[in-house]
């Protein structure tokens, strides 16, 4: 599975995804700068965590306006799968490849902490290799992770098994505990936990190798 990861100034978990990236699938992924217009032809597109042009205007309301985006939006909506995490997340909202907001954490304080969440719907590309109702221990990082959307579009992500993970208990204030969905398509995912961080035990835990397993198992 040949994987890019796409860099912007002050992307900070682009490495990490690199690395889990590589390791799972064996092969190193194309770092792709946010300048480029273009670049080879992948089966799999990630766009990582950090604090992308300083979080200015609104977390990831630049980076979804830079010369990069416009060729990952392209290929999205062409069926690549496309898999943003925390600031990931933030720029898919902000293209408008998937429904809703990031707002500030309900508390008003960056949450930094290994949260439990539940796998609501493993008839996913990235969620198969976990069980249906498996509960998940994954870390998150973030100051705007409260997930907001008007109660039409909750209902119709729940409704159509959108919801790829919730959180077990309310950290950020995001709306019915949502912690990650996908487009109705299914080939985009974003999700505020980092699932790169959870790959081995040296790192506290593997309960985020299933998700690139997941997507593995589906290319083949
Ligand atoms: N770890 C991250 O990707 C942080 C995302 C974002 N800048 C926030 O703090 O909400």
């Amino acid at each position: 599975m040949k994987s890019a990861v796409i860099v912007f100034p002050g992307s900070n978990c682009d490495r990490d995804m690199a690395v889990a990236l590589e390791k799972i699938t064996g092969q190193k992924p194309l770092m792709v700068w946010h300048q480029e217009y273009d670049f080879d032809k992948v089966d799999f597109i990630a766009l990582p965590g950090g604090f992308s042009y300083g979080d200015y205007l609104r977390c990831g309301a630049m980076s979804a306006r830079s010369h990069i985006m416009k060729e990952v939006i392209k290929r999205a909506e062409a069926g690549v799968p496309t898999f943003g995490v925390c600031n990931g997340f933030q720029i898919l909202t902000e293209t408008g490849l998937l429904p809703g907001a990031l707002m500030r954490n309900a508390g008003l304080h960056f949450v930094c902490k290994d949260v439990k969440m539940t796998v609501e719907n493993a008839d996913t590309m990235f969620t198969s290799a976990y069980a249906a109702g498996e509960e998940i221990t994954i870390p998150v990082a973030h100051h705007d992770g409260n997930y907001f959307a008007d109660t039409e579009t909750l209902d119709r992500l729940e409704g159509e098994g959108q919801v790829a993970f919730k959180y077990n208990e309310d950290i950020n204030g995001a709306q019915r505990r949502i912690a990650g969905i996908t487009n109705a398509k299914g080939n985009v995912l974003g999700m505020m936990p980092h699932p790169e961080r959870m790959i081995e035990p040296a790192l506290g835990g593997s309960d985020g190798r299933k998700l690139f397993e997941s997507v593995m198992n589906r290319l083949g």
